[in-house]
Formats: C-alpha cells, sequence, structure tokens
C-alpha cells in the first residue's frame, strides 16, 4: 500500500504547505528519546581520537558544510570539488531521497515533508550523515544541504561533538534560484512552484540565522554563485587551494 503511494507521490505535486516555522519544530513530535543516547555513542566513537575508529582513518575528518538556497548550485559544485580535491560528498537531500525510495518506515515521512517544502526531523537526518560518514571512510567530508535550521545545527553538533571546519555559501539571488528549480528537471516532488516558494522561505527563515551563527564564529566563506558553473568553480577552486586540510 505504501510502496503504491510512494510511487504515485514520487512525481505528484504537493498537497499543502505548512509555515517555515513549523519545519523545525517537526523533529519535537517525532523524537524517539531512547534513540538519541544510542547515536550520541556512536558518533562519540566516530569522531573522538581515543576510540580509535574516526571513519576507519586515526584522525577526525575534516568537515565542510555546504549551504546555499535551494538551486544555488550546492550540488553542481560539490560534485567538482569532490573530484578536484579528493572530498566525499555527502548530500543530506540524497540520503533522504534514497530513504525514500528504500521503502523504509521513515520514507513515508520524510517524502510527506519533502513535498511540502518542510525540514525533516533532525534525528533521522543526522543518523543519515552519520552511516554515511561511516561507510565513506573519507578523512575529508562534504556535507551538502545540512545543517539547514538550528536544530540540525544543534542536532550535528552536540551528537558530533565538535563544529565544522568551514561553511561554504553560495550566495543566490532567488529569481536565479527559481529559474534553475523550474529547469533541474530529475523529476523531483519538490521542484513545482508552491514548494520551492515555501522552500525559499524556510531557507530564509530557518538556515540564514545557521549561516549568521557560523559567521560569527569566523567560518563561513561566500560564494558569489551567479555566472555559469565552471565561472562559480573558479572561485570554489581558490577557496579550497587556501584550506588546510
Ligand atoms: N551556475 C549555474 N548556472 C545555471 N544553472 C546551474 C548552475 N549551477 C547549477 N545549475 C543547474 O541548476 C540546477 C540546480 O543546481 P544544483 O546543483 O542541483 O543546486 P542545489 O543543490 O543547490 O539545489 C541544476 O539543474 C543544475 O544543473
Ligand atoms: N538537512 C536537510 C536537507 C534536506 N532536507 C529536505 C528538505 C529539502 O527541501 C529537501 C531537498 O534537499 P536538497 O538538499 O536535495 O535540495 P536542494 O539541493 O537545496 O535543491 O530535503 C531536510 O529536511 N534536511
Ligand atoms: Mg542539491
Amino acid at each position: 500500500m505504501w510502496r503504491r503511494r510512494r510511487a504515485l507521490l514520487l512525481r505528484s505535486p504537493p498537497s499543502s504547505s505548512s509555515t517555515a516555522a513549523s519545519s523545525c519544530q517537526h523533529r519535537r513530535r517525532h523524537l524517539l528519546p531512547s534513540e538519541e543516547p544510542l547515536a550520541v555513542n556512536r558518533l562519540a566513537r566516530l569522531f573522538t581520537s581515543q576510540a580509535g575508529s574516526d571513519c576507519g582513518n586515526s584522525q577526525k575528518p575534516f568537515i565542510a558544510f555546504v549551504l546555499g538556497g535551494p538551486g544555488s548550485g550546492k550540488g553542481t559544485q560539490c560534485t567538482k570539488i569532490a573530484s578536484d580535491f579528493g572530498f566525499a560528498h555527502l548530500s543530506a537531500g540524497d540520503l533522504l531521497r534514497h530513504e525514500i525510495a528504500s521503502g523504509s518506515e521513515k520514507g513515508e515521512l520524510i517524502l510527506d515533508t519533502i513535498k511540502e517544502g518542510r525540514i525533516v526531523p533532525s534525528e533521522i537526518t543526522v543518523e543519515l550523515i552519520r552511516k554515511a560518514m561511516e561507510t565513506s571512510n573519507a578523512n575529508k567530508v562534504l556535507i551538502d544541504g545540512f545543517p539547514r535550521c538550528e536544530e540540525n545545527r544543534i542536532a550535528f553538533e552536540r551528537i558530533v561533538g565538535r563544529e565544522p571546519d568551514v561553511v561554504v555559501f553560495f550566495d543566490c539571488p532567488e529569481d536565479e534560484m527559481v529559474k534553475r528549480l523550474l529547469g533541474r528537471n530529475q523529476g523531483r516532488v519538490d521542484d513545482n512552484i508552491e514548494t520551492i516558494k515555501t522552500r525559499l522561505k524556510v531557507f530564509e527563515s530557518l538556515n540564514i540565522p545557521v549561516i549568521d551563527y557560523y559567521s560569527s564564529r569566523g567560518k563561513v566563506r561566500k560564494i558569489n554563485a551567479t555566472g555559469t558553473a565552471d565561472e562559480i568553480f573558479d572561485a570554489v577552486h581558490k577557496l579550497f587551494s587556501s584550506l588546510r586540510f
């Protein structure tokens, strides 16, 4: 039943939209308190040197959060960074879409949330990222599209016990982002104008505060995300060449 519904929903337009403010609060309704300490323990093992199991590496991985509005070019630029600088590319959105496609119990909730342009409960996303980091065994990681809200950020930092090394912010005007999303043509359930409007509101109200927070901590590197993908990558390449990882 759910599988048939999922197949239908994967390409259907959104049935409703909701306010940006409710997106992060979603987490509280779905939090399973018994799961949180387990995730804390697993992540603590991943990121503390005493355990010696940091993604299979003896050192903590270098972590770059890659942020920007929907359609700002995060995924496009991450592919290029991964190829030129040897980073593992972990896209939070891709991990969530794989979870939907797997037909897991959480998939239905994730799909409903993404269809509406809202943010998935943090413990689901952090757990998917944690597993992907473990599997990748990488010492340099791009985390694309995360953290999307303060609750995402706090969950990650509390569980992992550290901040990212750098936060790359692709700064793009809204009209350009809308144009790119409507032309993306990947059959995504959230690339329609109604959901895009919500995603832009969510970005402004929930993700910009995260960028402001990391700016105040001197972590943010802002990239002008207009122009061709290659022009933007020139600036990205300069930035990554200047980082020590
Ligand atoms: N600089 C660019 N100029 C025009 N289109 C772009 C540019 N960068 C990416 N795109 C296209 O815009 C769409 C959104 O890009 P994507 O990398 O998926 O962004 P995001 O991950 O931030 O949503 C894709 O179809 C991509 O091919
Ligand atoms: N940290 C995250 C990342 C994505 N999501 C959900 C909500 C987002 O609108 C969708 C799609 O994310 P994705 O990063 O793939 O989208 P864009 O690359 O910005 O177009 O996934 C989330 O809930 N939490
Ligand atoms: Mg993307």
